[in-house]
């Protein structure tokens, strides 16, 4: 359960996040809204890269408000951004020891852990290749194998379909239905396509303007009429 109580957020004059109170209970948990809505910002706070002008954050029982990204990152937090952060120029494996050589594990454990993210995220193959080589969907599974590395509890994904065929977003969707069982994190889901939140969100809460919309099943958030408007662009019915 990952409790969020009361997070404002404001940059001058512009409230990203307005009061957000919500408790966050499924194994993959959507976040949808228009853009603008203040989705980035709310990873933002979870990750602790924006400190909220307000409010608590709780996960597990755990205090997050007040840590440093880094003390997140040991907890097991882990973070993929809209914006490539895969390194070019170190081997794939490489670019996932890095997560791992940050947390207290023993050399042995560190490369149990490796093949393990590299082999759930199916990029085994290419683990001693430079990032710089690879395409696109090979460096987008290099950030998720990042994620999931190292026994993680909350794993925040902002937009990772976007840009991808549909086979590749096929893929990716059933790397994230695996993450629970497989892995044993949490996850949370930014995304404009509404499949992908579909197949994979057992939950979705929509922002608008930096508030809460709605929180629920994600089949019935999609159904809702105030949903389909503020986000969907469609007229109530
Ligand atoms: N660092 C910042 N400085 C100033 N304003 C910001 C900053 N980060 C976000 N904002 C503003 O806060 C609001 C929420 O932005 P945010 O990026 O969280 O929305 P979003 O729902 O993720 O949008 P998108 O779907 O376009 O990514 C927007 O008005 C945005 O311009």
């Amino acid at each position: 359960m990952i409790e969020i109580d009361g997070v404002t957020v404001s940059f001058g004059g512009v409230t990203a996040l307005n009061g957000l109170t919500v408790q966050l209970d499924a194994p993959v948990v959507g976040i949808i809204g228009p853009n603008g809505a203040g989705k980035t910002t709310f990873l933002n706070v979870l990750s602790g890269f924006v400190r909220p002008n307000s409010g608590r954050i709780r996960a597990f029982g755990q205090e997050l408000t007040g840590l440093q990204p880094h003390q997140r990152a040991q907890w097991g937090l882990r973070r993929s951004f809209q914006k490539e952060q895969a390194v070019d120029e170190l081997t794939v494996e490489d670019n996932v020891r890095v997560v791992l050589d940050s947390l207290p594990l023993s050399r042995g454990a560190v490369e149990d852990a490796l093949t393990r993210a590299l082999e759930f995220t199916g990029i085994s193959a290419v683990r001693r290749r430079s990032v710089a080589g690879l395409n696109a969907f090979e460096r987008r599974m290099t950030e998720l194998a990042r994620c999931v590395a190292g026994s993680p509890k909350l794993i925040l994904l902002d937009e990772p379909g976007a840009g991808f065929s549909q086979s590749e977003v096929a893929t990716l969707r059933s790397v994230i239905n695996g993450i629970s069982e497989t892995v044993g994190a949490r996850t949370f889901l930014i995304d404009h396509d509404v499949d992908l939140i579909q197949a994979t969100c057992q939950r979705t809460m929509v922002l608008d303007f930096g508030s809460l919309v709605t929180y629920g099943e994600t089949a019935s958030v999609l159904a809702d009429p105030r949903v389909r408007a503020v986000y969907l662009g469609m007229e109530e019915t």
